[in-house]
């Protein structure tokens, strides 16, 4: 499979839109928005209108769209009446080619999703479109107006995040596409929709929206821990600054944890946030060593049995430790902070605790592996210790500590 050789690139082209109109229809795009249905008519007019605006177009994957126009006609359309019988949004272009219907589509759903944003916050449904075809019986992915000309056959593809097809527009010069020549070609594209539908559409929606200004008292915690999120609130609040996480962010896509060391996948974490949202962002990566196990499960703690299943999590540990006596199971609570921001170099601290592995859970508080951490000095299990108890001594109070001694200096870089 190929992909369009400029991908990588913004492409900006100028693209005329003669007229933005909105009026009742029938076909192209339609989903619904709450109770409102929602129609995006992309057509072909002759001469250009009055209203002549350019979009910095993408061609490539990877690209970002201005969509002021569109988003003030949407403003308009979202006004009462419209709402209740739905509205269509008919973005008339000069030239119908594939890679510009699908950019107006694209644009349509940023333009939606921002305005939708700035009113209530409602959440859109993400949806996608991409331009692919066969040339020479290659598969290409994007491709441009130019290529398309060469192609023996392309279509645009339009897709929701749930995989269903909202627009396959076959035409009669695509009536050999079948088999597994379509099959090929759904896969491709698929690929290009689910990289603009999980980043390059998200992306352009946070850096227009306004909520995502810089502001410098405002760190935003790359985790969707509610547990962590309470500790960091407590720990960070009094110094100053305000907490977001990433579940005020639904938008923001899930980061996979890749990484070999926690290291890693901390900085994974904060700098794919960093960089999608341009703010300050702070991401904790954590686990519980156990020495009998090796060290296990470390960095896999999150998914030792299942993921994020606490109580499954815990039973395969008090499992595997069964015939193991007080005395060797001994184990550490393990965090490493990375802090990151746009145009730095991320700044990284990490935090330890001793302790032993019960033989069955204490305590109701915390979190996670909490119940069955004991903690000799205070002779109480992490779940028997109060916010502010624990976070004297965790592994995520300590290593807040260490990232806090070098902040200062850091920040004013
Ligand atoms: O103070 C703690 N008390 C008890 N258990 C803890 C603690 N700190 C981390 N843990 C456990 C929970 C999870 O099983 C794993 C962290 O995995 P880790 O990937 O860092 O966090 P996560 O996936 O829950 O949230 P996120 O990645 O969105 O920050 O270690
Ligand atoms: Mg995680």
């Amino acid at each position: 499979m190929r992909k369009h050789e400029n991908r990588d690139n913004l492409e900006v082209r100028p693209v005329s839109i003669t007229k933005l109109s909105l009026k009742q229809v029938d076909s192209a795009i339609e989903y619904r928005l709450g109770l409102t249905k929602v129609t995006i008519l992309v057509n072909e007019v002759s001469t250009a209108g009055e209203l002549t605006v350019d979009i910095n177009q993408w061609l490539g994957i990877k690209a970002s769209v201005n969509v002021d126009v569109i988003t003030s006609s949407l403003k308009t359309a979202l006004a009462e009446p419209l709402k209740e019988k739905g509205f269509a949004l008919q973005v008339q272009i000069t030239q119908v080619d594939g890679d510009v219907v699908a950019a107006v589509i694209n644009a349509s759903y940023v333009a939606i999703q921002n305005l939708l944003l700035q009113n209530d916050g409602q959440q859109l449904k993400p949806f996608s479109a991409v331009n692919v075809g066969f040339i020479d019986f290659e598969l290409f992915v994007d491709l441009t107006g130019q290529e398309e000309s060469d192609a023996d056959s392309h279509l645009v593809i339009v897709q929701n995040e749930s995989g269903a097809f909202l627009q396959l527009n076959f035409e009669k010069s695509n009536a050999d596409l079948l088999g597994d020549k379509l099959t090929q070609l759904l896969g491709g594209a698929m690929e290009g929709l689910s990289e603009l539908m999980g980043n390059s559409q998200k992306q352009t929606i946070l850096i227009q929206n306004n909520h995502i200004e810089n502001q410098k008292d405002v760190i935003l915690i790359a985790t969707k821990n509610e547990g962590k999120a309470t500790e960091f609130k407590r720990l960070f609040n009094p110094l100053g600054f305000k907490i977001t996480t990433l579940l005020d962010y639904p938008e923001l896509p899930d980061v996979e944890e890749t990484g070999k060391t926690f290291e890693e996948n901390a900085k994974l974490k904060a700098e794919t946030i960093s960089n999608l949202t341009k703010l300050p962002v702070l991401a904790d990566d954590s686990g519980l060593m156990v020495d009998a196990l090796g060290g296990r499960p470390g960095i896999f703690s999150a998914r030792y049995a299942r993921d994020h299943d606490d109580a499954a999590n815990n039973a395969k540990l008090l499992h595997e430790l069964t015939d193991v006596p007080k005395e060797e199971r001994t184990a550490t609570f393990h965090t490493t902070l990375v802090f990151a921001r746009p145009g730095s170099e991320s700044l990284v601290a990490d935090g330890e605790v001793a302790g032993l592995i019960l033989g069955i859970p204490r305590g109701d508080n915390g979190f996670g592996y909490d119940p069955l951490f004991y903690v000799p000095e205070l002779d109480k299990s992490m779940a028997e210790l109060t916010e502010t108890e624990k976070n004297k001594i965790s592994h995520r109070g300590r290593a807040t500590v260490n990232l806090m001694s070098e902040f200062n200096d850091w920040w004013e870089k």
